[in-house]
Formats: C-alpha cells, structure tokens, sequence
C-alpha cells in the first residue's frame, strides 16, 4: 500500500480548525469540504485519461479527457458524506456508490447497515472517502467489500489516520491482493484506550452531524 502524507501548509492550517473543539458544526463541514478538494487533487494524480482532438479559437491541438469506465466515488457513511461533495467537485462525472458502517463503541467491531455498490468493480478507479482511519476496522471490511465486486484499483483518502490503523490497513490490502493507495492530510500519534485518534479531532460523525 502506497501512503502519501499531503504536507502543505494550507492543509495542515485548516485541519487545525477542525482538530479545534470550538469550531462550530457548520465551519467543520465547511472545512472538511475545502480539505477534501485539497487532498482529491493528490489522490487523482494518476486518474486515468486518453487523448482528445479538439480546436482553439487558434489552432487544432490535442488535449487529455477522463477515461471511461468513470470513476467510483464511495463515502462511508455516516461522516464520509462530509466529504463526498469536495470529492465530487473535482470528478464530476464519476458514479457514486455509498457503504454505511458503524463501529461499536465498547468493541471496536465493525457492521455495515447499508450496502449500494455498482455490480461490478473490475477495472475502475474506485475513491473510498472517510475522514478517519483509527484501528482500521472499517476500511478493512470496506475494502472486503469492494474486493467481493472485483475492485482491483483503490484509493482511499482520509483526513486523519492513526499509525495503528494505517498498518492494519496495509495487512489487509496485501492479504486481499489489492493494489491501494491512501493519501491522507495526517499521520497522528496513536490510539487511545477507546480507539480514538489522539489528537485527532474527536468523532468526526457527530461533529458534522451532532449526536445521533
Ligand atoms: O478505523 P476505525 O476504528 O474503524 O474507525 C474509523 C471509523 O469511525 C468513524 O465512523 P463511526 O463508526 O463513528 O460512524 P459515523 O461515521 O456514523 O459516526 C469514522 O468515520 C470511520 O468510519
Ligand atoms: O478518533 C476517531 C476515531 C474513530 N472515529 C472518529 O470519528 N474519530
Ligand atoms: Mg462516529
């Protein structure tokens, strides 16, 4: 798994007002959208695109168009929706599927409530967006998922990952024989005993949200 740590300093000034407990519910969500957009231009580097004959007012000249199949944007539910709009923005004609999943507070044992994938995956780029990776456990059974419909090509991006989960992560994707790539604003120090990112930004979920 290929990780790419998004070090600028724009990134790293508006994540500071989200990590802040005073940010309000309304700037969050806006800030996670600028980030989102911040990082998708990272994590579409390698977007996948052909030559396209056109004509300026000047002269013929051949530029590049997205490729078919189009993409595959999938938030995770409930706080990747807080990112599904930025990510949008910049691939606006990449399809949206949609993976709702929860972890248990006391466990740390994950479940998925909602499932809408496209048939198949085989041969698209697929974007799983999330703003946390803490133990892992999520984006493991979403990319089990994802395995299960073909998916050979992942990218996720995350706003915040612990180093536990990152590992995690990396085992699973060599187990399921996935080529992934996780481009993420930043690396934090560790998991506390409940399994939340320190320092973090608390539950990202409920600060989009509130408390459900
Ligand atoms: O890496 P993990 O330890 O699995 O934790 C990360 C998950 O936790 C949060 O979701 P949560 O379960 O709180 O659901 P929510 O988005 O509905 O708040 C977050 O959005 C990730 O999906
Ligand atoms: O710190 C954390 C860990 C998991 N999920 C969150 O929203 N925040
Ligand atoms: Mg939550």
């Amino acid at each position: 798994m290929r990780v790419h740590v998004a070090d600028h300093p724009l990134i790293n000034h508006k994540l500071t007002y989200l990590r802040d407990e005073r940010t309000d519910s309304p700037t969050f969500r806006r800030l996670a959208e600028e980030l989102v957009t911040l990082l998708a231009y990272e994590a579409t580097r390698e977007v996948r695109v052909e030559p396209f004959e056109i004509r300026t007012p000047v002269a013929p000249t051949t530029g590049i168009k997205l490729s078919k199949p189009k993409p595959v944007i999938i938030p995770i539910l409930r706080a990747g929706l807080g990112m599904l709009e930025g990510m949008t923005r910049l691939l606006p004609s990449a399809e949206v599927g949609f993976l709702g999943m929860v972890r248990d507070e006391e466990t740390l044992e994950v479940s998925a409530y909602a499932n809408r994938l496209p048939d198949t995956l085989t041969g698209r780029q697929v974007f799983v967006i999330d703003p946390m990776l803490a133990t892992g456990h999520t984006l493991v059974m979403a990319f089990e998922f994802l395995r299960d419909l073909g998916a050979d090509d992942i990218t996720t991006v995350c706003l915040i990952a612990a180093p536990e989960g990152i590992e995690t992560v990396r085992a699973a994707a060599d187990q399921l024989g996935i080529p992934v790539t996780l481009v993420v604003g930043a690396i934090d120090e560790r998991l506390d005993e409940r399994g939340y990112i320190v320092p973090g930004l608390g539950d990202a979920g409920d600060r989009l949200y509130g408390v459900v």
